[in-house]
């Protein structure tokens, strides 16, 4: 055992019976993590499958070198170890967040080739104040975005310790507690060395410089903490009752469409209304990003006031007297793609909305919105809606075309089996960080979206007891 290393109690909780992917920069707290958690299994598990993996973003001339040490530092202690290197085009523009999302894409896609279900990185209680400052200091200059505890707050509870990635795998993060400096103190004892990222000391970037006022103002790091704690706590808490009015209040009558109940607007509490209404609508819209929150309270306020129809974040809010209809607006839809190409699609997600899976089929299909011609001649249960909804709900469906003749929906004849579309929750498909569970499990009961993989951690089987901590 690493007696001298930091504890890291959370490494117990978490269930490892599929192995574990450890994604290792090279930097510290990775190397550290991968060395406690190689330490922590060969204790409790040994015949636990462990993988290291390096990304190399190609974006600095020493990165292939720092791949190269942990490559070695990984054979000297016996650990399965992978570089990935992200080659192709850079963009000119946001870098980082594609950097970001391309390297969750690559650790995600190394996990699912060797049937692993959880990617572990060394994110640490220093990253979680850096991060909560930054957050503090953005949403100072965004109106409507400072404010006391509540759904204002969402952004600072900081990094969840979980995170479910696209819908299929756990991102875990149990150094969230821990400070670097115990870390760094633990390899400097196993005299392990590690890499220091240059950008990481270049104050022309936003992290650096609160990680000088961080290290200058000891209150600080205890401040930052609390307030992530409170906020976590708060998001988590409004979630779960956003939830149980999507659960009380909201069905779906048919494909795109969803109702809100009369009395979604008088249940009492408005706070949690505001909030599962701008993830309804988000997911309705296909668009990853809630609207924001004062559009959110003022459209809210209109369902007070009666009937009326608006649109936003790309859907048509239709607030009649028998409820209040949600569907995607018809403008913006994708254009016509041809089936064979879904994979180079995003996700491969249509619209933001559907997951499209292509079975073993020809592939002169396009998919293209049903469109509202081709929906008129679909019969609709009469009971289930209005038809002109259903209908307009349909008509934003992706369809099978060929020859410039609709087919019909994918599934809704024995030769259209072969394409499977399944509804993505947008605003939480890419990322659902565990304060979400609640909402992000009602919407997809709501609207028949694929159940969230249970929470990899003992005692959590199905995920609930967590959200509801
Ligand atoms: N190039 C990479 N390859 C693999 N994992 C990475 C890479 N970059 C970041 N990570 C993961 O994301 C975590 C946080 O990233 P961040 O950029 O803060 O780390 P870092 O400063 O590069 O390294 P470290 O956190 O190891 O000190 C890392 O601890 C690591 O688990």
């Amino acid at each position: 055992m690493l007696d001298t290393g930091p504890d890291i109690s959370d490494l117990s909780k978490i269930d490892f019976t599929s192995g574990a992917v450890v994604a290792v920069s090279g930097g510290s707290d990775s190397t550290a993590l991968l060395l406690l958690l190689k330490d922590y299994l060969y204790r409790t598990a040994p015949a636990t499958k462990l993988l290291a993996v390096t990304i190399d973003h190609n974006l600095r001339p020493a990165s292939a070198a720092e791949a190269q040490a942990v490559a070695k530092l990984c054979a000297a202690r016996n650990i399965s170890h992978r570089t990935l290197t992200w080659s192709g085009r850079k963009p000119s523009t946001g870098l980082p967040a594609r950097a970001r999302a391309t390297r969750y894409r690559l650790l995600a896609e190394a996990a699912g080739s060797e049937g692993i279900g959880l990617i572990l990185t060394g994110h640490t209680a220093d990253d979680q104040a850096e991060t909560v400052l930054m957050r503090q200091a953005r949403g100072k200059g965004l109106a409507g975005e400072g404010g006391p505890a509540g759904e204002e707050g969402r952004g600072l509870a900081g990094m969840a310790p979980a995170t479910l990635y696209d819908w299929r795998c756990w991102i875990l993060r149990p150094l969230l507690g821990t400070r670097r400096q115990a870390l760094r103190d633990f390899l400097r004892r196993q005299h392990v060395g590690w890499a220091d990222d240059p950008t990481n000391a270049d104050e022309t970037f936003e992290r650096p410089r609160i990680r000088t006022i961080l290290a200058e103002d000891k209150a600080a790091w205890g401040d930052a903490m609390a307030v992530a704690a409170s906020a976590a706590t708060g998001r988590t808490a409004l979630g779960l009752r956003a939830a149980a009015l999507i659960r009380d209040l909201a069905s779906q009558p048919g494909p795109g469409l969803v109702r809100l109940d009369p009395d979604f607007a008088r249940s009492g509490d408005d706070r949690a209304a505001v909030y599962a209404l701008r993830i309804l609508l988000a997911t309705v819209g296909g668009v990853s990003f809630l609207p924001d929150r004062m559009r959110g309270e003022a459209l809210f306020d209109r369902l007070k006031d009666g009937s009326f129809c608006a649109t936003l974040s790309r859907t048509v809010i239709d607030a009649r007297r028998n409820g209040v209809w949600l569907r995607r607006e018809i403008r913006g839809l994708p254009l016509p793609a041809a089936a064979s190409d879904i994979s180079s699609w995003d996700g491969p997600s249509w619209d933001g909305r559907r997951r499209i899976t292509l079975g073993d089929t020809n592939s002169a299909f396009l998919i293209a919105p049903l469109g509202m011609m081709a929906a008129r001649k679909i019969v609709v249960p009469e009971d289930h809606g209005p038809p002109g909804l259903l209908r307009a709900g349909l008509a934003a469906e992706p369809a099978l075309w060929r020859a410039g003749q609709c087919l019909g929906l994918p599934g809704s004849k024995p030769d259209l089996a072969a394409i499977a579309v399944r509804p993505a929750v947008a605003p939480f498909a890419r990322f659902l960080p565990s304060f979400d569970l609640a909402p992000a499990r009602a919407v997809a009961e709501l609207t028949g979206a694929p159940s969230i993989p249970p929470l990899p951690f003992s005692g959590h089987s199905a995920g609930r007891s967590w959200a509801k901590a």
